[in-house]
């Protein structure tokens, strides 16, 4: 199995390191514009083997993709992040450019890559990724809400003082601060719905700091945040690599599942080895379903600028 991630910074290095860790592939390659950093900072993750205990090999490469050949799942992170007082939405300018050209020269040496989208807006460049390749749907996954649903739980376990791994909690929607809907309604702990242990005030409060849970990390570090994006973006490549099966809400192209169509948008699916494999449908109340139908209204806003910027 061969991994390449594009972009050796906060994100991409870390989504590495937890790769390799894992052991989840023989062969994890590091991929930045920046010279000699992929390279660095892939020695420096070899280095950690012998303590750590793994054996996949970590490469670094600047810029030169006949390193990438023949990999099997590809892990876009390469852009700007967002800055304290922006939006990810802020990033389309300078990102859709990038993700486009990574794309191209991805797909030159791994036309049968699996591909996992994590730069921002993620939802848009997820659709790029899309239109870009050309390859069939299923292989083009957005990583926003396996983050969105593991803060979701955190502010769950954190109210209900509990372990966050006895609770069960999904965000859907888009990957933006005004776009993600966390489904308080389906959150459980042990089974018991969230609902009967917080008051509605709490769980209200626990939704919108949710939603808020980038920007309020990009407060607080001047850039955004890396360590849950990198875990996360890690967890969708092993429950691709190991043909898992697993259920965990990412954004993929929607064909009228969820009311929506051209878009992709993050929704519940089955992630296996061949990407994602089917839409399970959660049922959505109206007021579900009004909340997603207006995230998706504004993420096909911002789709529409990938037009002006000519990047499809
Ligand atoms: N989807 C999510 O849940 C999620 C979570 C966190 C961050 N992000 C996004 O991920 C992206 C990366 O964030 P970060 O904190 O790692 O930023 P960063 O600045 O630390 O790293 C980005 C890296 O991309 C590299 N890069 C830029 N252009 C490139 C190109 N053409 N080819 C290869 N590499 C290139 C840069 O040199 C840099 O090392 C941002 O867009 C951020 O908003 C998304
Ligand atoms: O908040 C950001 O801009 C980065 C990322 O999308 C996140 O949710 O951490």
């Amino acid at each position: 199995m061969k991994i390449t991630v594009v972009g050796a910074g906060n994100v991409g290095a870390t989504c590495a390191n937890v790769i390799a860790q894992r052991e989840l592939a023989s062969e994890l390659v590091l991929l930045d514009i920046k010279e000699g950093v992929s390279e660095g900072k892939a020695l420096d993750m070899m280095q950690t083997a012998t303590l750590l205990g793994f054996d996949t090999r970590v490469t670094g490469s600047t810029s030169d993709y006949s390193k990438t050949a023949d990999s099997d799942v590809v892990v876009i992170t390469s852009g700007i992040p967002r800055k304290p007082g922006m939006t990810r939405e802020d990033l389309i300018g300078t990102n859709a450019g990038i993700v486009k050209g990574v794309v191209d020269n991805i797909l030159k040496y791994s036309p049968k890559a699996i591909f996992v989208i994590i730069s921002n807006p993620m939802d848009t460049m997820t659709y790029l990724a899309l239109k870009a390749s050309g390859l069939p749907k299923n292989r083009i996954i957005g990583m926003g809400g396996i983050l969105d649903s593991s803060r979701f739980k955190c502010y769950l376990s954190q109210a209900m003082n509990v372990p966050a791994t006895d609770i069960h909690g999904v965000v859907v929607g888009g990957h933006g601060d005004t776009t993600m809907i966390p489904l308080t309604r389906f959150a459980t702990y042990m089974g018991i719905p969230a609902a009967e242990l917080l008051d509605a005030a709490t769980l209200e409060k626990v939704a919108a700091d949710t939603m808020v849970g980038g920007a309020t990390l990009t407060g607080l570090l001047g850039t955004s945040a890396w360590y849950a994006p990198g875990a996360a973006g890690a967890l969708l490549v092993e429950a691709i690599v190991r043909d898992e099966k697993k259920v965990y809400p990412c954004c993929v192209a929607l064909d009228g599942e969820y009311g929506q169509k051209d878009i992709c948008l993050g929704v519940p699916v089955v992630i296996g080895k061949n990407g994602w494999e089917k839409i399970v449908d959660y049922k959505l109340n109206a007021e579900e379903q009004e909340k997603f139908n207006k995230s998706a209204e504004a993420v096909r806003k911002m789709n529409a600028v990938l037009v002006d910027l000519k990047v499809v």
